[in-house]
Formats: structure tokens, C-alpha cells, sequence
């Protein structure tokens, strides 16, 4: 069984793609330092509980399991700390990667799969946004995500490492058999806040605008669900692990949605109103963020198969119902 080292295995997507990662016969040795994780999600290999800037857990995690190719999902990545504690995001997202990404060059292994985001594009310039646009970040986790990229090119020229990095869209959902699923302190994401609020077990939902120049005026986003953000990363890996090339690309749909459809489509699920109100902008929203999914679709084995809205709704509600952690 070729073992596959997961950086933040115990986080919210890095959990599902050990799950996917099992199924498709890989075992997931995860390691995390459990700041943002849950030891209770690590369920389909070993944790290994360190720090990605430990070189001795990484030598000695790579030649006890013969680890073949390494995830890196272990970063800070809310995008208003970032804003208020820019030191942080530089230290985790950039210093402890690079060590990361050293040691693991250190330690033999020659693939690694970079968990990237849309953040990385800034304010869109086009209503679809393919892995050519221009990256001029407007926040430092954006900011760092990027520097990373950058620091992953120059890093694989000089050595053999060959990486792939997924700029993932808006991920949301939860595991379909409700295994796992979001558990973000604070919780700042649409969905996982409009599921609490229509199981009564968070505050009513505030809109963040309604000004913007959509049809509805609400922001729209290209939510991918996280189940098919998981296997984005399995599609990938078997093309590393078959001689592919270093390449970028984006995670998400190409089919928007806007809030207020959003919160539309989980008043269908539930047969009630949602309350909510309207309030002001959340500084350094754009308006539309929606992938040109082509690079993707095209390249890797994989297509979206869960990113429908009711579909992604029903999920997450499921698991604030029912979480475990
Ligand atoms: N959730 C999203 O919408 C989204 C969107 C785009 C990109 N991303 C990126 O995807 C990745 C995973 O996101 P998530 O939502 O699952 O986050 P998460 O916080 O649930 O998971 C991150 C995991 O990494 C671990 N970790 C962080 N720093 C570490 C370190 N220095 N050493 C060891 N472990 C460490 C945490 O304990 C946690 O288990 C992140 O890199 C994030 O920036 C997420
Ligand atoms: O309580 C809330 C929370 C969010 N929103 C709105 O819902 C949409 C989605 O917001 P999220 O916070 O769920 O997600 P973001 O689009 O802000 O950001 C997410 O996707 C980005 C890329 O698209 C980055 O990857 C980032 O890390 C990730 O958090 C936005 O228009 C936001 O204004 C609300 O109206 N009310």
C-alpha cells in the first residue's frame, strides 16, 4: 500500500481526502500540530502529532511508512485574521511551508500537492476566472498562498521535486456519510453559519450586502463541495504518480451562486423561512468569484459531482446536526 503524507490530515478538507485517499488504497499518515484539527477526524491512518517544521517527524515519518508523495493542507487561512495578525500567516503559511517543503526534499519524497485558493486572484478581473489571470492578492493570507506558489516554482527547479497546486474555490459540504465535516473557531464561512442558524444552534444569519452588481445584489461564489475537493486531490496525485509535470490548477465549478440563492435553497430543504438580515459589506468581498474549471476538466480525471447547491446545503446541515467534534 503506498503511504501518502497528509500536512493538516486533521483539518476539515485534509480529513475527507484521507478518507478518499483509503478508499482509493493509499494510506494517509496525516501530521498536524492539532492548532486548528481534531484528533477525533484522523480516522483512516496514523496521526503523527508534530509541527510541519519538525525535520526530524518528517525523516523519521517518511522512512518508517516509505511515504511516496506529500498534501500540504496545514496553514492558517482566515482571510480577516490575516488582515489583523499578517505576522502569523507569513510564519505558518510561508516560513513553516518552506521548512516543509525542505524537508521533504530532504527526506527523498518528490511529489507534493499544495492546497492553493481563489483568494490568490484578488479582485477578478473577468466573470471567469482561468489559472492565467492575473494574482494581485488584497489580503495576506492571499498574499502568503501565493508567495508559497512562487516559493514551490523555484523550489522544484533546483531540486526534483514536481508539485501541483490546487487553488480551491468556495469548499463547503460535509462528508456524505457524515463522518466529518466543517468545524472552523471562529466559524466565518457562509455555509457552515447558515446551517447552525437553520438548526437553531447559531445566530440568525446577517447578509454581508446586498449593493453589489449582481442580479440580486448579493455576492456571487462557485462553491465546490468538499467531497469532490477531496478527490481533485486523489485525480491529481495518480497523474504525479504516473510522470505528470508541475502544473496549477483551479478547483471549482464555473457556475456561480449568490447568496441569496443560497439561502434560498436551504429554505427549500428545510420548508421554512430563515432569518436574516441584511448587513453591511465585509471589506475585501469582491462580487463575483467563479472559476473557468477547463484547465482541470481537461487535464485530471475528475469532474464535480456533488457541487450542487441542495446538495452541499443538505450535507453541511446533516453535520451540524449530528457533528462529532
Ligand atoms: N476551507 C476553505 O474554504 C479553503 C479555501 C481555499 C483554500 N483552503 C486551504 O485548504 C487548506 C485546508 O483548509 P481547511 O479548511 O481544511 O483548514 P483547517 O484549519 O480545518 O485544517 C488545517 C489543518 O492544518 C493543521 N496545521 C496548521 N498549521 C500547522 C502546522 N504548522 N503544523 C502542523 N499542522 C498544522 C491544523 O491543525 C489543521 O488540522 C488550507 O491550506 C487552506 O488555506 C481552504
Ligand atoms: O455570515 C456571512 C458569511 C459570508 N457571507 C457572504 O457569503 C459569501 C461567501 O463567504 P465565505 O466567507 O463563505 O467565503 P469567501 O468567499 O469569503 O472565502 C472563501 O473562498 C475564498 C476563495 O473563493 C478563499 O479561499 C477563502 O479562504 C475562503 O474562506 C461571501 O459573499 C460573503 O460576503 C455572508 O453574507 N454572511
Amino acid at each position: 500500500m503506498k503511504a501518502i503524507l497528509v500536512a493538516g490530515g486533521a483539518g476539515y478538507i485534509g480529513a475527507q481526502t484521507c478518507k478518499q485517499l483509503a478508499a482509493a488504497g493509499f494510506l494517509p499518515v496525516t501530521i498536524d500540530n492539532l492548532s486548528t484539527g481534531y484528533r477525533q477526524a484522523v480516522k483512516w491512518g496514523p496521526l503523527v502529532e508534530a509541527d510541519i517544521r519538525d525535520r526530524n517527524a518528517i525523516a523519521s515519518t517518511v522512512a518508517q511508512y516509505d511515504i511516496r508523495a506529500a498534501m500540504h493542507f496545514a496553514a492558517c487561512s482566515l482571510v480577516g485574521e490575516s488582515v489583523q495578525n499578517p505576522v502569523k500567516y507569513y510564519d505558518n503559511n510561508i516560513g513553516a511551508a518552506v521548512s516543509f517543503a525542505s524537508g521533504l526534499i530532504e527526506s527523498g519524497v518528490k511529489s507534493l500537492i499544495f492546497s492553493s485558493t481563489a483568494a490568490v486572484y484578488g479582485i477578478p478581473k473577468t466573470d471567469l476566472i482561468t489559472e492565467d489571470h492575473p494574482t494581485i492578492p488584497i489580503n495576506p493570507y492571499g498574499a502568503t498562498k501565493l508567495a508559497f506558489e512562487q516559493a514551490l516554482h523555484w523550489i522544484a527547479r533546483s531540486s526534483d521535486l514536481t508539485f501541483t497546486v490546487l487553488r480551491y474555490f468556495n469548499a463547503s459540504g460535509a462528508d456524505l456519510d457524515g463522518e466529518i465535516g466543517e468545524s472552523h473557531d471562529p466559524e466565518t464561512h457562509l455555509i457552515p453559519l447558515l446551517s447552525k442558524a437553520a438548526i437553531g444552534s447559531g445566530a440568525p444569519l446577517s447578509i454581508f450586502g446586498s449593493d453589489y452588481p449582481t442580479p440580486d445584489g448579493t455576492p456571487i461564489r462557485d462553491y465546490i463541495h468538499v467531497v469532490d475537493l477531496a478527490a481533485a486531490h486523489i485525480a491529481a496525485l495518480q497523474r504525479m504518480l504516473s510522470g505528470g509535470s508541475s502544473s496549477i490548477f483551479n478547483v471549482g465549478t464555473g457556475v456561480g451562486a449568490s447568496v441569496a440563492e443560497v439561502i434560498r435553497t436551504a429554505e427549500s430543504i428545510l420548508a421554512k423561512e430563515m432569518p436574516r438580515r441584511i448587513g453591511p459589506r465585509r471589506e475585501g468581498d469582491p462580487a463575483v468569484l467563479v472559476a473557468d474549471p477547463s484547465r482541470i476538466l481537461h487535464s485530471l480525471d475528475w469532474a464535480p459531482r456533488f457541487s450542487d447547491l441542495h446538495t452541499i446545503i443538505l450535507t453541511a446541515m446533516w453535520w451540524q446536526k449530528n457533528r462529532f467534534y
